[in-house]
């Protein structure tokens, strides 16, 4: 059964829409997010899916709090009058800067990306890395979450801010990114960590690259696969896992389309077709019919 307590401030939400039919609101920076739509794919294949991707503002990782939540605060919206059931906030920066603030603005389900990575990491290891973007790392999310959860943990966190320009360029296989990479996992290596989260939505695409500098027994924990999981016990809750024949996942950005169906092709395996979102343009689009 639907139960729209979630959406009682908005009771016109869903429209004429059936909540079920809705899509899933995905959005990151770039590309990043691509990583939970896989995700997504595998474990929730019957779900309708629409994506934004806020080029015009990439990276994140680099902003101050203050711009991440007036972004987010544009894309919720927009969101809001696609009429999507939920959002997944498919980005760390976000995760760790704006959910907390916007999840008391918004009357729809907002998850996060942080705490299901957090408690996944908790359970698998005592000396836990986490690599991530510079706001990311500086704002200490994962550490306040990780020691919340056990404080006999230890933790450590390195800011990476040459990875997500080298990932939206599609540099996974250039010799300088495994450069990077080794200079920032060597303090962690140095710490002796057993489990490493990607703390950025962007990583989990340099999986082969870490793979091959990490010591073997180092876990790797992929917080994209703990939010879907999130996702899908949510929508369970609420009644609104779809049960209708799903449509084609539709892809927004907010900079150059072609560039980022360029960036995509690797991890879609096609080229998507992209459009620009327009957050003036307040009509809800008929997501059903297309
Ligand atoms: N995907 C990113 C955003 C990276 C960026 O734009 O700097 C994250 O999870 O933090």
């Amino acid at each position: 059964m639907y139960s729209s307590s979630i959406f009682k401030n908005n009771p016109d939400h869903f429209g004429e829409q059936e909540p079920q039919r809705a899509p899933i609101g995905v959005f990151d920076s770039g590309v990043g997010g691509l990583t939970v739509l896989q995700q997504l794919y595998r474990h929730l294949p019957q779900e309708s899916i629409i994506y934004f991707g806020d080029t015009a503002h990439l990276p994140y990782g680099i902003r101050s709090q203050a711009e991440i939540l007036r972004y987010v605060r544009q894309i919720l919206n927009w969101m809001q009058h696609q009429r999507v059931k939920m959002v997944i906030m498919a980005c760390n920066t976000s995760s760790a800067l704006a959910l907390e603030i916007v999840r008391r603005e918004f009357s729809m389900p907002i998850l996060g990306v942080i705490l299901p990575g957090a408690k996944a990491a908790v359970q698998q290891g005592k000396r836990i890395g986490v690599i991530a973007t510079p706001a990311t790392a500086k704002s200490n999310a994962y550490r306040h979450a990780i020691l919340e959860i056990n404080a006999n943990v230890q933790v450590w966190q390195v800011s990476c801010p040459e990875f997500v320009p080298l990932i939206e360029q599609n540099r996974i296989h250039d010799p300088y990114t495994t450069e990077v990479a080794r200079s920032y996992l060597q303090p962690l290596i140095q710490e002796e960590i057993d489990t490493l989260i990607y703390g950025c939505t962007h990583y989990p695409h340099l999986a082969p690259v870490l793979r091959s500098i990490l010591p073997s027994q180092v876990k790797l924990v992929d917080p994209a696969v703990h939010v879907v999981a999130a996702c899908s016990q949510d929508l369970e809750l609420l009644g609104l896992s779809n049960t209708y024949p799903p449509v084609a996942t539709r892809f927004w950005v907010s900079g150059c389309p072609q560039q980022f169906a360029q960036s995509s092709i690797p991890w879609l395996g096609y080229t998507p077709t992209v459009e620009v979102a327009d957050f003036n343009d307040t009509s809800v689009s008929n997501f059903t019919s297309h």
